[in-house]
């Protein structure tokens, strides 16, 4: 049973913006997985002397230890993991075909599909993510089972069954009206569990895999039932020839999902790489959403994505790890592609393009709750929203990062930024000691 009230004190680290960092020692207070209280330390020891905790567990941080929000994935393949490391030889379409397309076609067996998945939702628990946007396959009964591990796990997830009806060499597509059947049963099935933290999207694989009948059907779907919608857009140069060429009346790839009705406030869309400056100024004008992928990018030889610029065309980004396009589940790790990107794009000319360590973490936190628009709920430490977290030990035995005494500030505050920063920088999943979904212990290696 998880603790019905727990205070942490300690380092709490968390964003208030792109450039806002909050970091300082404190206490946040939780009960029934919702945040109530959050205060400095001071505040805690004459609340506890009030007796205003004794009906708390209450945890005391070490000195080398602090507390920050849950990674969120804000696009992942969860059938692609069997892939991931493998098959990175080929660009986006040939990729697809070779490797993506036959593997997720395995996903008609649900035995397979539970097996893969109950290991792909504990991976990223472990890695701190406790929110992912997943992609499932094109199956429904497969796709229900990543649900059943989500729900089995307590991770929160936002799920979609694929939806694809253009011929490819693999058979791997839907006629229309099936598709359209099978996406409304998956959305009740989903809808049936009322679990608060799983819920169905509405999940066109890309332009290239759909038409315009089955994406008018799928944002007729999305707005029957208010769901999130997910796609991929502007990846890679030969996918948008491509999408262009069969589309001939749009101007851009961005057009063809609007003349859909696709593009909306629950619209996350994928990679966002080769945006024109007439997307840049329709995508926040709709509320759409960009999740940045830069290891799929990169791995795909997709290009350099210039986030920077997206952000600065006032367009919620959030990260993904995108696998197994992205050959990394960790969230961390998209953190540290992201800066390492857009500081590649600084260096080759294009100026102030580099985001900082401070401006990927709000990426990988609040700026993913943004982009999903579950920032009510999660995200920061905000009291009222729910209580997912990860509490870091940074120099946790058998991890990265090495203790030198006497090295690191000794002011606290100074000390707080570096434990974070070594984390952002350094750290891997050995250093995540405790995962907390809206207040439930989902992980614990403490
Ligand atoms: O990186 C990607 N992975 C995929 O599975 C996919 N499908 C369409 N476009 C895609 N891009
Ligand atoms: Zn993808």
């Amino acid at each position: 049973m998880p603790d019905k009230n727990i205070v942490f004190v300690g380092i709490i680290a968390s964003s208030s913006s792109l450039d806002q960092l909050v970091i300082s020692s404190g206490y946040i207070a939780v009960q029934d997985g919702k945040i109530t209280k959050t205060g400095s330390t001071k505040e805690f020891d004459e609340l506890e002397k009030a007796g205003e905790f004794s009906s708390y567990k209450v945890v005391k941080l070490s000195r080398d230890q602090f507390i920050i929000p849950g990674f969120v994935d804000c696009h992942t393949h969860a059938p692609q993991f069997p892939n991931i490391g493998l098959g990175l030889d080929r660009p986006l379409l040939e990729w697809l075909a070779k490797y993506t397309f036959p593997l997720e076609k395995k996903y008609s067996d649900t035995e397979f599909a539970a097996k893969v998945y109950d290991q792909v939702v504990q991976r990223l628990l472990k890695n701190g993510t406790t929110t992912a946007c997943y992609f499932g396959s094109l199956h429904v009964d497969g796709t229900l089972e990543l649900v059943k591990s989500a729900i089995k796990h307590h991770q929160r997830a936002l799920i979609g069954k694929v939806s694809m009806n253009k011929e490819n060499d693999a058979g791997y597509y839907n006629d229309t009206k099936k598709e359209l059947e099978e996406v409304e049963t998956f959305i009740k099935k989903v809808l049936a569990y009322q679990n608060e933290l799983v819920e169905p999207v509405v999940t066109p694989r890309f332009a290239v895999s759909c038409d315009k009948e089955l994406m008018d059907g799928l944002a007729c779907i999305a707005n029957k039932y208010n769901c999130r919608i997910q796609s991929h857009i502007s990846e890679n140069l030969s996918e948008i020839e491509y999408v262009l060429e069969t589309n001939p009346k749009c101007a851009t790839y961005g057009d063809v999902y609007d003349k859909s009705g696709i593009l909306n406030n629950k619209c996350i869309m994928a990679h966002a790489v080769h945006l024109t400056d007439k997307e840049l100024s329709l995508l926040p004008k709709k509320g759409v959403s960009v999740a940045h992928c830069p290891a799929s990018n990169t791995r795909l030889k997709s290009g350099l994505c210039p986030v920077r610029r997206i952000i600065n065309a006032n367009i919620t980004v959030g990260l993904g790890t995108d696998v197994s396009g992205g050959d990394n589940a960790s969230i961390l790790d998209a953190i540290r592609r992201t800066m390492d990107v857009s500081m590649c794009l600084e260096m080759q000319g294009s100026p102030n393009c580099a985001l900082n360590w401070k401006e990927a973490f709000y990426l990988a936190t609040l700026g993913g709750a943004k982009a999903l628009n579950l920032d009510h709920k999660i995200g920061n430490f905000e009291v009222g929203k729910d209580f997912d977290a990860l509490l870091v030990d940074v120099y946790s035995t058998g991890g990265q990062i090495d203790k030198y005494e006497g090295a690191l500030p000794t002011t606290t505050d100074e000390y707080a930024v570096e434990l974070l920063q070594k984390f952002i920088f350094v750290g891997d999943d050995r250093n995540i000691a405790q995962v907390y979904v809206k207040g439930e212990k989902v992980k614990d290696i403490l």
